[in-house]
């Protein structure tokens, strides 16, 4: 690594507790779930919500889930960015940092370790780990490194990295990624986003008049795809299917962790995963693209009770298909895209 790059790089994923104890739990949950863009709720009705209903009643459990995946250095989330970090740190000549949007290590930590590296740093390119555009995942993340960035005053630019659903190079790596356990017989072939309540994706519309109101909204060309989660699971789904030569009615797709009582995208993978083998789908392969790290989302609420509900509905056979993590080809496709900024 070069002594003093002018340039540092931020990767930033979304965070876990600091440990499997329920008062950590609770500090990320509250932190996390006070976000106003990720639970949109004014101020007040969001305060007595989360910290006086949501948030006692969830981190217990919320921490019961944790124990089953925690390893033994941490959350996986937190240690698979790290060796991320590590990872493309080998192949690239600027200091590479890491920060999460809730817990830590935080943002001013980041931008501090960037300083110490060089004090006269020129810029910083912020690559926010979420392929997709959400309020409550892109979007926070990139106006929480911003905010962080005013506040402190620093004097170098900040730039960020866009949503990369549809990048070549992520789409490739996806399809590599998953290509060997396409080798085993499935019926179907099911690709499971993070959920978001409909109302986000409507408020997420900038032309007022798309997302939710048009036929189809999401296979009809708008400015409003830009920032539309769905038409950019869709358009991740069809481009990696497309690659690994899987035919339409072999693979569908479905949204997981819903939260509440709201509407959130449907078809619920919860729901589907009860009703598959009812309809002849007793081998199933899951994909969870819109996680590059394995975490809590894909290691127990599908590996483990996704898998259960399956099997007792009965299927036959449940492979879940590994998060990106620290594939060769995802480590080559960050190295490439940071690289290209550097010019
Ligand atoms: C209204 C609630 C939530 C929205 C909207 C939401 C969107 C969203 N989340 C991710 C990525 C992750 N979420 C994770 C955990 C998690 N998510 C919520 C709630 C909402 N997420 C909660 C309460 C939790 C915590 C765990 C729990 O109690 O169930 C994680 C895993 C974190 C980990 O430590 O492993 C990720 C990753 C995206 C990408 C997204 C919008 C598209
Ligand atoms: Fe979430
Ligand atoms: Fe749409």
């Amino acid at each position: 690594m070069e002594a003093k790059s002018d340039i540092g790089i931020i990767l930033m994923n979304l965070g876990s507790p600091d440990s499997t104890a329920v008062p950590d739990v609770k500090r990320y949950l509250n932190e996390f779930l006070m976000d106003e863009r990720v639970i949109d709720y004014p101020y007040l009705f969001r305060l007595l919500l989360i910290k006086g209903i949501i948030v006692p009643k969830r981190a217990p459990n919320s921490a019961e889930a944790y124990k089953k995946i925690w390893w033994k250095d941490g959350s996986p989330l937190v240690v698979l960015t790290k060796q991320l970090q590590n990872a493309v740190q080998n192949d690239l000549s600027m200091p590479v940092e890491i920060a999460m949007r809730y817990g830590n290590p935080s943002q001013e930590s980041a931008y501090e370790n960037l300083l110490k590296h060089n004090p006269a740093l020129k810029e910083v390119i912020l690559l926010p780990l979420y392929p997709h555009y959400a309020m409550s995942s892109y979007e926070t993340a990139v106006e929480h490194a911003k905010a962080v960035y005013q506040k402190k005053g620093y004097r170098f630019k900040l730039t960020m990295v866009p949503p990369f659903y549809s990048e070549p190079d992520y789409i490739n790596a996806m399809a590599e990624s998953m290509r060997p356990y396409l080798q085993q017989d499935y019926d179907q072939l099911l690709f499971s986003y993070h959920g978001l309540p409909e109302r986000h994706m409507t408020k997420a519309d900038p032309t007022h008049k798309h997302c939710l109101q048009v036929n189809d909204c999401c296979h009809v060309d708008s400015p409003a795809h830009a920032t539309c989660y769905r038409h950019q699971v869709f358009k991740t789904s069809e481009l990696v299917a497309e690659k690994l030569g899987i035919p339409r009615e072999k693979w569908a797709l479905s949204f997981q962790s819903r939260l509440g009582r709201e509407e959130w995208l449907k078809p619920y993978t919860a729901l589907r995963l009860e009703e598959l083998p009812k309809e002849g789908v007793k081998k199933l392969l899951i994909v969870c693209p819109a996680f590059v790290s394995d975490c809590l989302e894909t290691l127990e609420e599908i590996a483990m009770e996704g898998k259960k509900s399956f099997l007792a509905s009965g299927g036959d056979s449940f492979t879940m298909i590994p998060c990106m993590n620290i594939h060769p080809l995802w480590v080559q496709a960050v190295v490439k895209w940071l690289s290209a900024l550097q010019h």
